[in-house]
């Protein structure tokens, strides 16, 4: 099964060293989780990591969700061998962090051609250069950083996310222009339910396929706000009733709740549904 046809609201990034948290995984409702080799793993334990990761993929029990590696970055003495070792293991996919331009991909790709990769989208320089990041022929994901790019661009917490606001909508109109996933970034609070409930509500509303978490207190909140809701459903069975039966009379147009919907409305209202059968196959294993 492709990323594109399984749920990817919570995309949980668990420290590679950290074997406990390896092993609670297999047990957390996360559509997804990101084995991070990067900034989570101490230096001194980078290499012990690597071997405790392909173990912990080995003994397998993670289902059927997306396995992401996020490698080192190639600058560093660890990425290369990071990269090695991530494709020959059962992940679906190698992270690459920091991603600046294509070219940083076709390199992770001369030493990984056999996996799909993702991106890391989280400095000036890869917004920028965000359209032919998506356009890599290798690419099936985006994922914003957006403690580094706050932190690149000088930018202050907000609640609002305004100082992010123009990298976001770069990296979403480039991952959506090549059919890309793209999950947003991390919400650091780990414990402030409220807070990331908002912020998981900005993100689902500007187009974001999930977000990326730190802690497993986080994913409840996450797959709540991404999945639709039974509200979403109804509005999305009557729609396609009421377009439905306008067509079987010659016409083009429907009107439900007084609002006109047109076969634009009708497609988005399948891939509602669609999600929710997706999210409840996942749930039924
Ligand atoms: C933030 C943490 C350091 C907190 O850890 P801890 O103090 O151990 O939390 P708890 O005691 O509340 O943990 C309770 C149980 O949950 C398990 N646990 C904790 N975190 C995870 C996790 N991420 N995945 C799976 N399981 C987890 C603990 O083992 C406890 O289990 P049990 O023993 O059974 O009770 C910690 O949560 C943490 O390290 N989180 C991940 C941090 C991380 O990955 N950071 C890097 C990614 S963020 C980033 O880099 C974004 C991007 O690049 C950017 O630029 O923005
Ligand atoms: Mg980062």
């Amino acid at each position: 099964m492709s990323s594109a046809s399984r749920p990817l609201r919570s995309v949980l990034y668990i420290p590679a060293s950290r074997t406990r948290a390896l092993e609670k995984a297999r047990d957390l409702p996360a559509d997804a989780i990101i084995f991070d080799l990067e900034d989570a793993v101490a230096p001194d334990e980078k290499e012990g990591a690597r071997r405790t990761l392909a173990e912990a993929l080995g003994a397998g029990g993670y289902g059927r969700r997306l396995k992401i590696v996020r490698i080192n970055g190639l600058d560093t003495s660890w990425g290369e061998q990071d990269a090695r070792a991530a494709a020959q293991t059962d992940a679906d996919a190698i992270l690459l962090p920091k991603v600046n331009s294509a070219a940083d991909l076709d390199r992770l790709a001369g030493v990984s051609r056999v996996k799909p990769l993702w991106a890391m989208m989280e400095t000036p320089q890869g917004m920028l250069n965000a359209a032919e990041i998506a356009a890599h022929p290798q690419l099936e994901g985006m994922v914003m950083g957006t403690n580094d790019l706050a932190r690149d661009i000088g930018a202050r917490y907000r609640a609002d996310r305004l100082p992010l606001m123009s990298g976001l909508g770069l990296c979403l109109l480039a991952a959506k222009a090549q059919g890309r996933a793209i999950l947003d970034g991390v919400y650091n609070a780990f414990r402030d339910e409220d807070g990331l409930k908002a912020e998981c509500e900005q993100g689902r509303d500007m187009g974001f396929d999930g977000k990326t978490l730190i802690h497993p207190a986080q994913i409840a909140v996450t797959n709540d706000a991404f999945s639709p809701s039974p509200e979403d459903v109804d509005l999305a069975t009557r729609q396609i009733a009421a377009y439905e039966a306008a067509v079987a009379k010659g016409e083009a147009v429907a009107v439900v709740d007084g609002r006109i919907v047109e076969n634009l409305h009708v497609a988005t209202a399948r891939e509602t549904l669609a999600k929710v059968e997706a999210i409840n196959s996942m749930n039924a294993e």
